[in-house]
């Protein structure tokens, strides 16, 4: 798959990494002012997410690109969104999609050695609609 345009986050690390995906899910926002979003419905998510770092693993990677998908892709992909414990207190719009994803990103990436950071990572939602969720600088200590 080729996205034709991907917004830049601007940084001095040495290596960044891309990572497309895309998945199927489904979702409704309960909300009165949500109009047909109100509603199940589903989309083909289109999701990008950007790691840098200055040092890599002893195999020569920021992170397996494998590992990345497998964390987002296995976790969502063919599900309601609504059904999953981070979606019971908040709504899952493409925001807080985008804010999860790079949550659990960051949790995988703290605990690796060489500390790669995630700067970015993008949802889009619809042809016409996309959100990029980028962490201010104490979120990624
Ligand atoms: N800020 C947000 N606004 C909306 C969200 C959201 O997550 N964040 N979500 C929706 C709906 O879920 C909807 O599925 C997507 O809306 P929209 O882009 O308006 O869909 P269309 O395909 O109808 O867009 P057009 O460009 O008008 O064809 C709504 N808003
Ligand atoms: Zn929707």
């Amino acid at each position: 798959m080729i996205q034709q345009f991907y917004p830049q986050t601007p940084h001095t690390y040495r290596f960044e990494l891309n990572k497309d995906m895309h998945l199927s899910a489904a979702h409704f926002i309960p909300h009165d002012d949500a109009g047909n979003c109100q509603y199940m419905h589903g989309h083909t998510y289109f999701i990008n997410i950007t790691i840098a770092g200055d040092q890599l693993d002893e195999m020569g990677f920021l992170i397996d690109f494998k590992v990345i998908k497998s964390l987002v892709h296995k976790r969502y992909d063919h599900t309601v969104l609504n059904d999953h414990p981070e979606f019971k207190q908040k709504f899952p719009t493409t925001e807080q999609v985008a804010h999860e994803i790079w949550v659990t990103i960051h949790n995988k990436l703290k605990t690796l050695p060489h500390q790669p950071k995630c700067l970015q990572v993008l949802v889009r939602e619809t042809p016409t609609s996309y959100v990029v969720y980028r962490p201010k600088t104490e979120e990624l200590l």
